[in-house]
Parts: structure tokens; C-alpha cells; sequence
């Protein structure tokens, strides 16, 4: 689990971690795990040259001390200093001992010798104290480098706690964070301008509450929800899930998404909309009916929406689902059709799946405004519709109804981006949904299997390949299980 705490928080633990070691020692800490990481991007330090861009607190500080040890094992280092007269006094005493040198912002900006020649660029303009985005003089620095940069506790421009990037923001190859993740290294759009996060331990843990604030599931955590059959089960213990998806004129959404169930670990799939002849044609295991939801036999819980259109039938569909005292997964023209106040009223659970655009509609606003907004958008959806909500992107949020931790789904890839992706998802989570896992594991867990049978799916991948790799990328999930006793 990759617990991310907001500045606050991570703010108040190292106040006190700081009193009770002696001055500096954090800083030390960070920038000895920073040099080495740098170390490690540059494979052999001795006759390289690095560049620093440092800003004016203690994140430009931390690039000094780093920039000072990669001095010491035989690098040119050379400190561009973005406010010359406020630069962290220790750092610049440091480097200038180890022989590295500092220019100011004009003169590495005149000549190309500095940031153009250099094999990596350290990124500390900012990090947690920083705000807004990058300023002029940065963001026109920043255009100079060619080198891969390396980020010093976030990329200098990015929103710790949100994920927002307002204005120009550094694009990093790798990020090294000190003591926690930070939401904005987990959330897009920011997620993506950090590549590869190392977290660098600087004994900040102990002074971390339990609750984080945003939370990334790693393979062995999702292998821990995922149900395991018995040897005394049958299907019915393992879950029957419903699924009232597709129409005349979209009868594939209907097979996807009872693709996606057929895999997500029920002991039975029933379906029941008018496309009931293309699912069995391609699903004969699939329990099929073409009258609506109300008349089909029991199950424990439902997936409604995918291509179902905005007939009669539709919303009739809908509003039985909802009526079931079953947990109940709403996507798609389900979103629409779906009435806040009897999603607010239901007993059972509710999970809603939009992406940004549906997302949107119900939020009243534009697709880029929750598209730059992610972590906002998915807690207002969840207040709203007291819900579930799986907000669709890159990095996938789920929020609960009641607040807590959202989870950022670290598995996904622009390939899922395809027709249909959204069908098998919306099956795979109801069929977790009735073989009994709670709302958010069975969103979060579902999304991350997605995203990794996106990845392993043969490239590019169709919705139906998607569908096709789940059950590889439920064995690789899996795998990551600790062995029982
Ligand atoms: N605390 C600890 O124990 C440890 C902390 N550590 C490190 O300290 C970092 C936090 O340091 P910090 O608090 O000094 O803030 P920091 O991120 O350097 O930025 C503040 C400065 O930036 C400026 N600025 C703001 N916005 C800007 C913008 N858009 N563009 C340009 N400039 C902007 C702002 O200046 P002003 O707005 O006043 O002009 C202010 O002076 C943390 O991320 C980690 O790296 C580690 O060593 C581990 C131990
Ligand atoms: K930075």
C-alpha cells in the first residue's frame, strides 16, 4: 500500500520527528537519498556534470547537500541560483566546499554551457511550501534543458495535495520523495510529471497518523481482497450477478460487460435486456432472459447501464436495479438515467463509474474542470450521490461515501482508452461486488485488474482482449499473495 499524506500532515510529523534529532539531520537524510538516486539515474557519477536549479527554501536545500555529496565522488556540479539572495545557506556553503560552483538565473539562461551540458538536472524550485505554478523566470529555464531531470521531493509546479497543476510545472524522469507520498504523486495530472517516485525513509513513519489521505493498492494488497472458492462451495455461495446492459442499437455493450463478469470471480452471471441472444451466442455460460431486471432470478448484486440507450426500457431498468436491496454498480447511460435522491436512499451499496465527461454532467460543470480537478470531483460525486464513486482516467479515484482515504489506481494505461473498456470494467466490479467484497475494494480492486489486463492484453487491445486478459492478470495479482502457513 502506497500511503499519501497532504502537506499538513506531513508537515506537523516532521516538526515532530525535528524536535527530538539534531538540526539538520532530515535534510542530511533526504539528501543523501537524493544523491543516491541521482547516482543511480547518472550509472557512474565521476566526470559527470549536474545541474541544480534551486529555489529559494529548503527544497533547494536538499538539492545542495545532494549536489555537494555528487561533488565529492568526481561530478561538475553547478548550482543555478533562482533567487540569489535567498538560497539555504548551509546547502550553498556545502557545495561550494566540495567544488561545485553557483551562477545565478541570468547567466545560466545567457550561455547554454550550464543546463544545455549537463547529463541530469535536479529539480528543487519548489516542493511542499511550494504554490501555483512555475514563475517566469523557471518555466523559461526549464525550456533550456535537454538532460533528464531528476525531482526533489515533487515536480517544482505540481499541487501536493491535489494533483492540480496550475500553469507551467517541471516534467521529471524520476521524483524522489522524503518520508511520504504526497496525493499530487498519485493523482493526475500532476502523477504524471513525477515518472518513476522513489521514497527516500527519513523515520518520519512513526509521527504519520493511520488515516492517510490518498492511498495507491499495490498488487498484494488487491491479491488480499480478491475472493478465494472453498472446496465446499457452490455457485450461489460465490456470488450470482445481474446484469442489465446493452440495447437494440448497442448489443455489444452487453456482451462486454458480461465478458468483464464472467471474470471477476462470481459464481454465475444473469442477464437480462434485449440483447440477450448476442450474450448467449458469444457467453453460453451466461443466464439469460430478455425481460427486465425485476423478473430475473435472485442475485447479489447488479451492474446496469452499459449501452443501455435512453428508452423506456432503460430507465425501467435502472429504477428496478436501485429498487433491489442488492449492491447495484450504475454506469454509463446509467449515470444519466440514475435519480440522486433514490441512489441517496438505497440501503445497499452504490458504486457509480463515470469518466470525466459524464462525471461533468453530473457535477455541473466541464469535462476539463474535473479533468484538472480529479480528487475535488470524485469526493463531491461521493458526497452527492452518498456513493461510490470511480472516477475514470489514467489514474483512477475511488472515493467512499464517507470520506475516508480515496484510492488512486496505479495500474492504468492510455490502452484501456478504447470502446467498450468501460463495459468489461463495469461487469468485472459488479461480479466483485457479488461475490461479496465492500463497495471501494471492489471498485479499487477491479480497476487495478483492468489496468493491469490493459497492460499484458497483446498491443493495442480491443475491449474484448481486455475482457481476455483478465484472468492472466488475476494469476499475476495473485502471485503477489503471501504463501499461507
Ligand atoms: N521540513 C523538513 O523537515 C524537511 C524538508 N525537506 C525539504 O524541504 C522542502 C520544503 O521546504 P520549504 O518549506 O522551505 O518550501 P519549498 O518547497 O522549498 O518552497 C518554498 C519557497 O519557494 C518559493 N515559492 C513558492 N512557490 C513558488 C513558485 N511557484 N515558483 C517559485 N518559487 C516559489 C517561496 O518563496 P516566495 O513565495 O516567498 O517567493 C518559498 O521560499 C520539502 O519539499 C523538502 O524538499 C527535506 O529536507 C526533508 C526535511
Ligand atoms: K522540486
Amino acid at each position: 500500500m502506497r500511503n499519501a499524506y497532504r502537506v499538513e500532515v506531513v508537515r506537523h510529523a516532521e516538526r515532530e520527528l525535528m524536535a527530538r534529532l539534531p538540526e539538520g539531520a532530515l535534510m542530511r537524510r533526504a539528501a543523501a537519498g537524493l544523491a543516491a538516486a541521482a547516482a543511480d539515474l547518472l550509472g557512474r557519477v565521476y566526470g559527470t556534470r549536474v545541474a541544480l536549479l534551486v529555489g529559494s527554501g529548503d527544497n533547494g536545500g536538499d538539492a545542495l547537500y545532494a549536489g555537494a555529496r555528487l561533488a565529492r565522488r568526481g561530478a561538475g556540479v553547478t548550482a543555478v541560483l533562482l533567487s540569489p539572495d535567498r538560497v539555504h545557506p548551509g546547502g550553498l556553503a556545502a557545495l561550494r566546499r566540495a567544488g561545485g560552483r553557483a551562477v545565478g538565473a541570468e547567466e545560466a539562461a545567457s550561455g547554454r554551457a550550464v543546463l544545455g551540458g549537463a547529463d541530469l538536472v535536479l529539480d528543487g524550485i519548489t516542493g511542499i511550501g511550494g504554490r501555483g505554478g512555475l514563475r517566469e523566470n523557471a518555466a523559461r529555464l526549464l525550456r533550456g534543458v535537454t538532460a533528464p531531470v531528476l525531482a526533489v521531493d515533487l515536480p517544482s509546479g505540481v499541487n501536493a495535495d491535489t494533483g492540480e497543476v496550475d500553469g507551467e510545472a517541471v516534467r521529471a524522469a524520476a521524483t524522489v520523495t522524503f518520508g511520504a507520498w504526497k496525493p499530487g504523486l498519485l493523482v493526475e495530472p500532476a502523477r504524471s510529471h513525477a515518472g518513476a517516485v522513489r521514497l527516500v525513509d527519513i523515520g518520519l513513519a512513526p509521527y504519520l497518523p493511520a488515516t492517510p489521505d490518498v492511498v495507491a493498492l499495490q498488487h498484494a494488497d488487491v491479491a488480499a481482497l480478491l475472493p478465494r472458492p472453498g472446496t465446499d462451495t457452490d455457485k450461489y455461495r460465490r456470488g450470482v450477478v445481474g446484469v442489465a446492459a446493452g440495447s437494440a442499437r448497442y448489443p455489444g455493450a452487453a456482451v462486454l460487460a458480461v465478458s468483464g463478469a464472467l471474470r471477476g470471480g462470481a459464481g454465475a452471471v444473469r442477464y437480462a435486456g434485449t440483447a440477450a441472444a448476442e450474450v448467449l451466442a458469444r457467453h453460453p455460460e451466461a443466464l439469460v432472459t430478455d425481460g427486465s431486471p425485476e423478473h430475473t432470478g435472485r442475485v447479489q448484486a447488479w451492474a446496469v447501464g452499459s449501452g443501455l440507450g435512453d428508452g423506456a426500457g432503460a430507465e425501467r431498468a435502472v429504477r428496478e436495479v436501485l429498487d433491489a436491496d442488492v449492491p447495484v454498480l450504475i454506469d454509463a447511460d446509467g449515470l444519466r438515467l440514475a435519480d440522486v435522491d433514490a441512489v441517496r436512499a438505497r440501503r445497499a451499496p452504490t458504486v457509480l463509474t463515470p469518466h470525466a465527461g459524464e462525471a461533468a454532467a453530473l457535477l455541473d460543470t466541464s469535462r476539463a474542470a474535473v479533468e484538472a480537478g480529479m480528487l475535488d470531483a470524485v469526493r463531491r460525486l461521493a458526497d452527492r450521490y452518498r456513493a461510490t464513486v470511480l472516477l475514470k482516467g489514467s489514474a483512477t479515484l475511488v472515493a467512499g461515501p464517507d470520506g475516508g482515504p480515496v484510492r488512486a489506481n496505479p495500474t492504468g494505461t492510455g490502452w484501456l482508452a478504447t470502446a467498450g473498456s468501460g463495459d468489461v470494467l463495469s461487469g468485472l466490479i459488479g461480479a466483485l461486488l457479488a461475490a461479496g467484497l465492500d463497495a471501494r475494494d471492489a471498485a479499487a480492486a477491479g480497476a487495478h485488474l483492468h489496468g493491469v489486463a490493459g497492460r499484458t492484453a497483446p498491443a493495442p487491445p480491443a475491449a474484448s482482449d481486455v475482457a481476455a486478459a483478465l484472468p492472466a492478470a488475476w494469476r499475476e495479482v495473485c502471485a503477489a499473495r503471501p504463501r499461507r502457513a
